[in-house]
């Protein structure tokens, strides 16, 4: 479903990151994980079409039939139809959060489908306010939730409009571990339930590896002429 090749990133003049082959499934969950300031931020800024690589061979996202190579669109500067497909097929978790303050957390969640002129009715949203029990918050504003509670909101605003692919740079950081452990947990189940592709970017090894999710574990590039990480699947 998601398929890249060869992806250089460059950082400041001489920093390289490099990602040589990943290939997610539908419904799987791998984790991006690496020392603070390896670059996982920025590999996941790529994969989610913010930043231009340096490199690419091949990025195809979808279904093998229809899947398109958004590679050619990078290298084309195709800023409109990337942009299309940021709102359509991708759903983006940041750590903070990133709700509008003005609109109740039912509208912030019901956004991204009306943005897209889809229509507002979704199982995969309701099942989602049901498992992270977020009925009691649809009709409060963000400023009047915990960060726990905004982190849960903005889940399910990411996954609203069904994307392929979730990317969440470290979803669980502002929790305590028992918050954090429960959190990931539900977003591991959500997504493989519904099919998306997610990448989740965070520093936790203890819940990656309890939680049985792949590694894409960034370790320093020998082959980085000035320095560099590349992303390997871990051992
Ligand atoms: N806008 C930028 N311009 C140039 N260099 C940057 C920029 N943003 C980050 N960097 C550098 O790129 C490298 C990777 O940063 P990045 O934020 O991707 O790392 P990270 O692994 O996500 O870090 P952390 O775990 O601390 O959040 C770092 O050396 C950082 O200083």
């Amino acid at each position: 479903m998601l398929h890249i090749e060869n992806l250089t990133i460059r950082r400041g003049p001489d920093y390289r990151i490099a990602l040589p082959l990943l290939s997610l499934q539908r419904g799987e969950v791998a984790a991006i994980t690496g020392a603070s300031g390896c670059g996982k931020s920025t590999l996941l800024e790529m994969i989610g079409l913010i930043l231009r690589p340096e490199t690419l061979d091949s990025y195809r996202l979808g279904d093998s039939a229809t899947a398109l190579d958004i590679a050619d669109l990078l290298h084309e500067d195709r800023q409109k139809a990337l942009a299309d497909i940021r709102a359509r097929r991708l759903g983006f978790v940041l750590q903070t959060g990133g709700l509008l303050p003005f609109l109740s957390v039912r509208q912030n969640i019901e956004l991204p489908r009306r943005m897209l002129g889809l229509s507002v009715a979704s199982e995969p949203v309701e099942d989602a306010i049901e498992r992270l029990n977020l009925a009691p918050l649809l009709a409060k504003k963000p400023g009047q939730l915990s960060i726990g509670e905004r982190q849960r909101v903005s889940f399910v605003r990411a996954i609203a409009h069904e994307p392929d692919l979730l990317l969440a740079d470290e979803p669980t950081a502002a929790l305590d571990p028992i918050q954090a452990r429960k959190l990931f947990e539900l977003i591991i189940e959500l997504v493989r339930r519904w099919r998306i592709a997610a990448l989740l970017v965070t520093h936790d090894w203890d819940l990656v590896r309890d939680c049985g999710i792949r590694n894409l574990v960034g370790v320093p590039d020998d082959k980085a002429p000035k320095g560099g990480t590349v992303f390997h699947d871990a051992a």
